[in-house]
């Protein structure tokens, strides 16, 4: 593959390295800063710390969003013109398609062309196995054409992959992670059946360090800019395509995924949790709708449940469209890294949390699966304490009233 053709202007920015704290002059009208200021010492760790925030991770967050923006155009492509023959079943039965190798394998050329000089990890959900058995040829050379129009779109990107170099692209994602060192974390598509609908999906990537979600980007082809809650009349909130980014200490953002300035977005601030209302999977398989209804009862929640595909619900959450997100998998059923590890930091950093259903902080440092107790639940700082609650009575109540059947 011939890196070496790519055009130096292409690459992302180099961060801007500020680490440094200079005294600022004082003028007559600046009243922030005193001597008393500059020389308390608390003050001027919070200000370090957040000017030592604002430049870190920064070329990897550029990075990220040019490789999820990217790996969202081959996405669309694709289900435009879905095809009954694009779509495979892996061992679990659960459906893979072109666009979800494609998506793996874009993100991982574009990371590694974007961040030449950084090792390289990357856990994510595909592996190439499928392509390279029987019948598997003509796939794969449908995906090379895919990732290769993807790459010149761009414009940036003077190269042309090989079957190979797609092949190792997609490979590349078997890391196993773990809590130390830096890890790429993808989902090419989540919500892959949602993508065979037609209806919600995203390309969701984070980085790890040292076992920490530090960023995350969330591609949402389909997420309407305004509000999915309450559909707004005005026609510009009816564009789609948004994408999410997030830096740890740094805020959440959204912009359109084809372009626009980002804005600063922020979690509901709503404290009454009649006035809320939930987010949940589509499909029963994903989360146990009976449980997330009794929850709803307990609350006094009045809205019927949201029901939409993938880590949009955290991108939608993120924005104020709802208040909280249940997800309740069947027992048995181990929840995976890369189907919440953006969505995660694009809530927290817009000030909501996170938690599994016991209240515990989710661990991503633990390898390709996140071990929690029961399910996940998400939401804003206030209606946290209440929601767990909730969650616990019924949680208690549907294993009582297992035992009397
Ligand atoms: N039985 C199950 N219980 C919970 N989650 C499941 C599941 N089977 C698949 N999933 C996960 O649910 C994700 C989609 O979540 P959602 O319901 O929020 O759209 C899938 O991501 P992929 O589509 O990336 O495979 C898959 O990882
Ligand atoms: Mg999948
Ligand atoms: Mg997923
Ligand atoms: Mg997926």
């Amino acid at each position: 593959m011939a890196i070496m053709a790519l055009n130096p202007l292409a690459r992302v920015p180099k961060p801007h390295l500020h680490f440094s704290l200079s005294i600022p002059h004082r003028s007559s009208s600046s009243s922030s800063f005193s001597p008393q200021s500059i020389l308390n010492p608390s003050r001027r760790r919070r200000a370090a710390s957040f000017m030592a925030s604002a430049s870190l991770y920064h070329k990897e967050l550029a990075a990220a969003k040019k490789a999820a923006s990217l790996a969202a155009r081959l996405c669309q492509t694709v289900q435009k013109a879905i095809l009954v023959s694009d779509v495979q079943s892996k061992a679990d039965k659960s459906p893979v398609t072109v666009a979800d190798y494609g998506s793996q394998a874009v993100v991982s050329l574009v990371l590694k062309m974007e961040l030449p000089s950084e090792s390289f990890s990357l856990v994510a959900e595909e592996d190439s196995g499928d392509l390279c058995n029987d019948g598997g040829q003509d796939t794969l050379k449908r995906i090379t054409k895919l990732v290769n129009d993807t790459l010149s779109m761009d414009g940036t990107y003077n190269i042309t992959v090989s079957e190979e170099d797609v092949l190792a692209a997609i490979d590349s994602g078997k890391s196993e992670g773990g809590p130390s060192g830096q890890h790429w974390v993808l989902d090419p598509i989540d919500g892959t059946k949602g993508f065979l609908r037609g209806d919600q999906y995203a390309i969701a990537l984070a980085l790890l360090d040292e076992g920490k979600v530090v960023l995350g980007v969330l591609a949402c082809p389909n997420l309407p800019l305004g509000s999915i809650g309450n559909p707004d009349k005005d026609a510009s909130q009816n564009q789609t395509g948004c994408l999410f980014s997030a830096k740890i200490g740094c805020g959440t953002d959204m912009q359109l995924l084809n372009g626009s300035t980002p804005n600063r977005i922020h979690v509901t601030t709503i404290e009454n949790p009649a006035d809320a209302s939930i987010f949940e999977s589509y499909e029963a398989a994903h989360s146990q709708h009976d449980l997330s209804s009794s929850i709803a009862q307990k609350l006094g929640v009045r809205a019927p449940p949201v029901r939409i595909d993938s880590q949009a619900k955290y991108g939608a959450l993120a924005r104020g469209d709802g208040a909280i997100y249940l997800r309740f998998p069947r027992p048995g059923y181990r929840e995976k890294i890369w189907d919440h590890a953006a969505g995660c930091i694009v809530v927290s950093e817009a000030g909501g949390v996170a938690t599994d259903a016991a209240g515990n902080d989710l661990d991503f440092s633990k390898g390709r699966y996140l071990d929690l107790d029961t399910g996940i639940v998400v939401t804003n700082k206030k209606l946290m304490p209440s929601l767990l609650n909730a969650v616990q009575d019924a949680l208690k109540e549907k294993i009582q009233n297992a035992a009397l059947l």
